[in-house]
């Protein structure tokens, strides 16, 4: 078998007269430049719009938070855009290529990773009335929780944003050689004037035109693959004999069965299904992005209805990746197409694919380099707003309360500005990366975002948790997080890429070295199949699949900071502050009686501010309790009840 010549990011080695060269030699046509130019002219259309209409993005309220006046339907389709990026277009077909459907599992976690969210999360956010997600931990714990919760987000959310970047514009170089920095500038430039200039608004409103752009293109893309494969049966044919349907038992030499326990193997229906919720959970609960979006929404219930309609557009996205994984394999299969293809990374080969099938047809490139930087522009925005407003909220304005609302709006875009030309800065770090993109995004919201979930689990579920505990919780999660991560990197056991070989097309171990026209070229190694020496001890915690990442770092947190607590002396259900508790177990024990409920202490006695799900919205008392509304906490009845309570006081961008 001849080896394949591989090709690496940034040094591409092309066989003359090969397909990779001719294809290399493709340029877009016209139409494809114009449908590009067209989807940043009219993201830039909406940001100007925003910016010009409603209240001219004067205040931080509307800046920061669209004035709270969002509906629920594109608040849901914003929410599918910020954790939906070229990352997923790009990664998810490739694993579906080399490893089969298993990553389809993900799909299960979806359930619990939204419904927990829509019941526990948004309800005590939303009824805090918050700006920031980082003032939960400061009404919850002390000001300094909130700042390592803020500076925590920021550095996940650099270092994730960085790659999105990157991707589409690192993929696009590869295969049709358009100019890397030329994407990464116009895709960062466009992206930080729209969001500069039209605020929150106009990051929701984009992201529901990019997200109807990222569909079409993915579907265009299916359709017309599926058309030159020879029809659905034909795919259906291929992808059975390729094995790459992974059912619930089958185990071959390709992948082991998806219910293997193994906790070191990358993807199982454990590893997703399970593991896959603490990764929602990071994201869909506690991540300032997305919580900022249910604080945008004009009510609870619209918050409420915009994480349920993300079950549907998120399992839609799941079946488009996955199923234009599956026709890219159908393609290049038995019809020996890939031949001279060479081993491409990962990040690469959904590219080729696409621009081999589509070259004929101008404009369908066009469309789908559109989706693939319309993935980008919605989740970098999203990013870039998420920051602004965290900088602002938690770090900037807790020090300047005097600062007018026209110079807090004002910094508040300097600061959008400056972390679009950061993440332009960081971008170029990242081609440092080997990993599939995919895998460098969930080690991400695994090793940060993981720590603070845990956090704030930590905070909402027990109430003897205090901010001792939850200092010491975080930094062990963090700690934890580091760990595991840089060991499995040094100890390169978990993921790294696949090789594909260009004849039987199942993803094989590839090893040693191979001389090509221009030198010796070592081929990377492979998938990580089923290793038969079992590594143990330290090697095998170092490779722990990376979607365990966020179960274990927030359980880390957890664990930790309860025993802090306790030692540190736990605190008392009626020393926390109101509206910050969700009674977990009084919830779950729902069918014991409330006068043994109250002696298991898990839930507060309501002399005593009542917590959030005990309290009818509607309650009006004054005498002394938390009193709620629609809004939530009424502030003088919260500022009033910190004060008593020594804890400081949150600061609030407008009194309710
Ligand atoms: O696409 C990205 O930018 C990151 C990879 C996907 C992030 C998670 S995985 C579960 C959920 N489904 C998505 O499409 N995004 C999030
Ligand atoms: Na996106």
């Amino acid at each position: 078998m001849s080896p394949s010549i591989p090709f690496s990011n940034s040094s591409r080695i092309l066989i003359p007269g090969t397909k990779m060269d001719a294809l290399a030699q493709m340029h877009f046509a016209t139409i494809d430049y114009v449908i590009f130019a067209l989807l940043l002219a009219s993201s830039m259309g909406i940001g100007l719009y925003y910016a010009l209409s409603g209240g001219r993005q004067r205040t931080t309220q509307e800046f920061l938070l669209a004035d709270r006046s969002m509906s629920c339907l594109p608040v849901s389709l914003s929410l599918i855009a910020t954790f939906q990026s070229a990352v997923a277009i790009v990664g998810v077909p490739a694993e579906i290529y080399t490893h089969g459907t298993q990553y389809w599992f993900i799909g299960c976690a979806y359930i619990l990773g939204l419904f927990i969210p829509a019941h526990i999360f948004i309800p005590v956010f939303y009824k805090l009335h918050l700006t920031s997600a980082y003032q939960y931990l400061e009404l919850r714990f002390n000001k300094p929780v909130r700042i390592c919760g803020t500076v925590t987000f920021i550095f996940q959310t650099v270092i994730y944003m960085a790659v999105c970047v990157y991707t589409p514009a690192l993929a696009l170089n590869a295969v049709t050689g358009f100019d890397l920095w030329g994407a990464v500038l116009a895709t960062g430039l466009v992206c930080t004037l729209y969001t500069t200039l039209g605020g929150l608004k106009a990051v929701i409103w984009t992201d529901v035109f990019q997200t109807i752009v990222m569909f079409a293109g993915q579907l265009a893309v299916i359709v017309v693959g599926v058309q030159q494969t020879g029809g659905v049966a034909e795919v259906w044919r291929k992808v059975s004999e390729g094995n790459r349907i992974s059912g619930i038992e089958c185990s071959t030499s390709l992948h082991v069965s998806s219910l293997n326990p193994d906790p070191t193997v990358e993807y199982t229906f454990w590893t997703l299904g399970v593991g896959g919720v603490f990764l929602m959970l990071s994201l869909y609960g506690v991540n300032q992005a997305q919580v900022q979006r249910y604080l945008s929404a004009k009510t609870e219930r619209d918050a409420i209805m915009s994480c349920y309609m993300v079950f549907p557009s998120l399992q839609l996205a799941l079946a488009l990746s996955c199923v234009m994984g599956l026709v890219m394999f159908a393609r290049y299969c038995g019809e020996d197409h890939f031949h001279n293809l060479g081993v491409l990374s990962k990040n690469e080969m959904v590219l080729y694919f696409v621009m081999d099938m589509l070259q004929g047809l101008p404009g369908l490139s066009g469309l789908f380099i559109s989706c693939l930087f319309s993935a980008a522009l919605s989740t970098i925005s999203s990013a870039f707003n998420s920051l602004a407003t965290v900088t602002m909220e938690d770090l900037i304005k807790p020090h300047c309360p005097s600062m007018t609302e026209a110079r807090a709006t004002l910094l508040s875009k300097g600061l959008a500005c400056s972390y679009g030309l950061l993440c332009l800065a960081m971008a170029y770090l990242t081609h440092l990366m080997s990993d599939s993109v995919l895998q460098t995004a969930f080690k991400i919201f695994g090793m940060v975002g993981g720590p603070l979930l845990g956090v704030f689990s930590l905070g909402l579920f027990f109430p003897w948790a205090n901010s001792t505990g939850a200092l010491v919780g975080l930094g062990s999660g963090l700690a934890m997080a580091f760990w595991v991560g840089i060991g499995s990197i040094v100890t390169s056991t978990s993921g790294g890429l696949a090789a594909v070989s260009q004849f039987n097309c199942t993803a094989v171990q590839l090893s040693g070295n191979i001389t090509t026209a221009m030198g010796t070229a070592l081929i990377s190694t492979a998938m990580p199949t089923v290793t038969h020496s079992r590594p143990m001890g330290l090697q095998r915690f170092y490779s722990l699949s990376f979607m365990w990442y966020s179960a274990l770092n927030s359980f880390t947190v957890v664990i930790t900071g309860l025993v802090v607590s306790f030692l540190t002396g736990p605190m008392k259900a009626e020393e926390v502050t109101p509206g910050t508790l969700y009674p977990l177990l009084g919830n779950m024990l729902f069918f014991v009686p409330d006068k043994l409920k109250q002696k298991l202490c898990c839930v507060t006695p309501l002399g005593h501010g009542p917590t959030i799900q005990e309290c009818p919205p509607a309650q009006h008392e004054r005498n002394g309790q938390a009193i709620y509304t629609e809004e939530g906490l009424l502030e003088e009845e919260r500022q009033s009840f910190l004060l008593t309570s020594h804890t400081p006081v949150v600061e609030h961008e407008t009194a309710l």
